[in-house]
């Protein structure tokens, strides 16, 4: 890891700690996305005095966010794509530091869907959001324990949903995911699973049990048009796509972009808290935020307003209709 004050000369080491803890610390992931965005992000830093920490090796950016936190660090931005946020988010919720800190994104990533749902445009954009740009507190997810802001995927698309083609997604929204994991894999073993699902707010509790291509929770993260998650409403928009013969499959595709609605084998709903039980063989492959983890058993709870964040002016919580 690198640790390097932007500013730090002579004058600045006699800053109080208190002052530090003011200043921004970016934790900078110097090979995310195409990797040549250090020079930028050292530069704007250095004109405004924040301290820049870069990372030297996977994991080292939950690592940099604890130790700042646990110094009492209150403004932390992570640079790099989502598996950088997640990491640093990670990092501040081991400090049981959540409530302190306020949270910034520079996208620096090669998808920077997050920056994008808080409406971060660029890296300069991002450091001008620093400086006076509006906060929020939004929901933050929890897979047993581990915070997420934008998703947790599993099943067929776990690994592929983060190189799915925008394009396609536009056209057929969520079942792209799943056509775009066909591609990439001719036999798939579905997700034998129950999922006890808590639809909060006064809502019923109930099961879904069966054979699931794939299993979307959104916090922050629109999935098609028509099922968007909210990021400020304390749910989960779930979206789990039955096994169905492939044929079928652009048939439902299709009548879910036209219609925006549930479908035979596509279920759709809003969620507080998720039981998920995989009912035969090892684990399930979950992708929170694009990291990969594997359990037999995982709950998904909402962490209502946990998160503090700098959001551009075109950050709207409410989803887009139609
Ligand atoms: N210095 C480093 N050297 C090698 N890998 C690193 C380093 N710092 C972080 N990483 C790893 O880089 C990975 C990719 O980071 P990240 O997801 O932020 O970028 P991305 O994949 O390019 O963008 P996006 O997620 O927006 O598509 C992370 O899993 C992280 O552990």
């Amino acid at each position: 890891m690198t640790d390097q004050n932007t500013t730090r000369g002579d004058s600045d080491r006699s800053k109080t700690d208190d002052e530090n803890h003011d200043r921004w610390h970016v934790i900078l992931n110097p090979v995310s996305g195409t990797g040549d965005h250090g020079a930028e992000v050292h530069s704007l830093a250095s004109e405004r005095g924040y301290i820049v920490k870069e990372t030297e090796s996977e994991g080292d950016a939950a690592a940099l966010a604890k130790e700042a936190a646990e110094d009492g660090v209150q403004r932390i931005a992570a640079c790099g794509g989502d598996g950088t946020i997640h990491q640093v988010l990670v990092g501040i919720d081991r400090a049981d530091a959540l409530d302190e800190v306020t949270f910034g994104v520079i996208p620096g990533g090669t998808g920077n869907n997050f920056a994008g749902n808080v409406g971060v445009r660029s890296i300069e954009h991002a450091f001008e959001l620093l400086d006076g740009g509006e906060r929020r507190r939004i929901d933050l997810g929890e897979a047993d324990g581990e915070p997420f802001v934008n998703s947790c995927i599993a099943g067929l698309t776990s690994k592929t949903s983060s190189d799915t083609s925008s394009e396609l997604k536009e056209r057929v929204g969520t079942l792209a995911y799943v056509i775009n994991g066909i591609q990439k894999a001719a036999t798939f073993e579905p997700l034998h699973v129950a999922i006890d699902i808590e639809e909060g707010q006064g809502g019923n509790s109930t099961t879904w049990e069966g054979d699931a291509l794939c299993l979307l929770v959104g916090n922050a993260r629109r999935f098609t048009t028509g099922s968007q998650a909210h990021v400020e409403d304390g749910l989960f928009e779930v979206t789990i796509v039955e096994e169905m013969p492939t044929t079928e499959m652009l048939t439902e595709a299709a009548a879910q972009r036209l219609f925006g609605q549930e479908t035979e084998h596509v279920t759709q709903l809003a969620a507080e808290r998720l039981d998920i039980t995989h009912k035969q063989g090892d684990g399930v492959e979950f992708s929170l935020d694009g990291e990969m983890r594997t359990h037999e058993q995982l709950t998904l709870d909402v962490r209502p307003g946990d998160l503090e964040v700098v959001v551009g002016p075109e950050y709207d919580p409410v989803p887009i209709e139609g």
